[in-house]
């Protein structure tokens, strides 16, 4: 028996109970909130055919040539391609950047055209594909944070369960984002000095992964020094608290540190994954939840918007390197 925290005991959620008994599922989030700031989601309502298709055109995607993919590159909203090490997410460590390729999508509109960027033909063609996807992973996250407000007990004079709901609605200007990633192969095994993604954490509210087949994915519980591989369980999704509600949360809630790495069994194959990182809207201020259970606040509370937070970390921790 051990004490250090292993990839079992990273908590599987069954969201069906999202449905069947709202504040057992809701006292179990908030429980995994506090206390990693990770889980696994089951019974999480996406269609398994829908992902199984969205990986198929991202493979598609990703394979062809190097200048179609820049024919779209990224956009000053941060939305299109990005090339392999242009990102660079740990600053303090990485000598150079990751050894990874993403397509950003925006949010989409009624019609499922994309709000801040031209889609590139095969994504066009595909375009409800990955607007269902992305509408599907706001809702999912309306649900978590709804989930969390009862647990909160949020008062109803402040909102109640709809707290959050509001300041994260799909009509807003965000950061939010539909992230494809494809990690290519490497020949160089056990390079520390290399990885697929660096260490970091992620900007806004929370995020939804899908991985497929492939694992690498990392994670650093908090006051650890240990990372715990995560496993991938098919048909699961995994959820991360990020940055923005930490902070509304005073550290209740864990935005956890993660990284991709080279894997001895897995680095000489592709690897890709998708991820929803869902905001508040820009310009709603990063105030405090209203409830007995938050830690009360200290003299150095900074107010800051939501898009202030997200422009001050990519400022830090991303690197344009044409
Ligand atoms: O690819 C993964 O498994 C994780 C990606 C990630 O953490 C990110 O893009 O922020
Ligand atoms: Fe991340």
């Amino acid at each position: 028996m051990t004490d250090t925290f292993q990839s079992k005991d990273i908590p599987i959620i069954d969201f069906s109970l999202f449905e069947t008994n709202r504040p057992l599922c809701a006292q179990q989030i908030k429980l995994a909130c506090e206390n990693l700031g990770f889980f696994y989601l089951k019974n999480h309502g996406f269609n398994e055919k829908d992902v199984e298709d969205t990986f198929h055109y991202t493979k598609l995607y990703f394979d062809q040539p190097h200048e179609e993919k820049q024919n779209y590159k990224i956009n000053e909203h941060y939305y299109g391609y990005i090339d392999l090490r242009q990102e660079l997410l740990d600053l303090e460590t990485q000598k150079i950047g990751d050894h990874k390729e993403s397509f950003n999508f925006s949010k989409f509109d009624d019609n499922d055209d994309p709000l801040a960027q031209t889609l590139p033909p095969l994504f066009n063609e595909k375009k409800s594909l990955y607007s269902s996807l992305s509408k599907k992973c706001h809702q999912l996250c309306l649900k978590l944070l709804q989930a969390l407000a009862i647990a909160l007990e949020i008062p109803q004079s402040e909102g109640g369960e709809y707290w959050f709901e509001s300041k994260h609605s799909y009509d807003l200007k965000s950061g939010d984002c539909l992230r494809l990633i494809h990690y290519p192969p490497t020949v160089v095994k056990n390079d520390q000095k290399d990885i697929r993604a660096g260490s970091h954490s992620d900007y806004g509210s929370m995020t939804v992964l899908f991985q497929k087949e492939i694992g690498g994915l990392e994670i650093l519980p908090h006051n650890s020094t240990e990372w715990v591989p995560v496993p991938i369980i098919p048909n699961h999704v995994v959820i991360n608290v990020a940055d923005c509600l930490q902070f509304w949360s005073k550290g209740l809630f864990k935005s956890i540190k993660h990284r991709v790495i080279f894997r001895e069994d897995t680095c000489n194959l592709d690897r890709y994954s998708i991820a929803y990182f869902f905001h508040a809207g820009s310009d709603i201020v990063l105030d405090r939840i209203p409830s007995k259970l938050i830690p009360k606040d200290d003299d150095n509370t900074k107010y800051i918007t939501a898009g202030e937070h997200l422009q001050n970390k990519l400022n830090i921790s991303y690197q344009k390197v044409y």
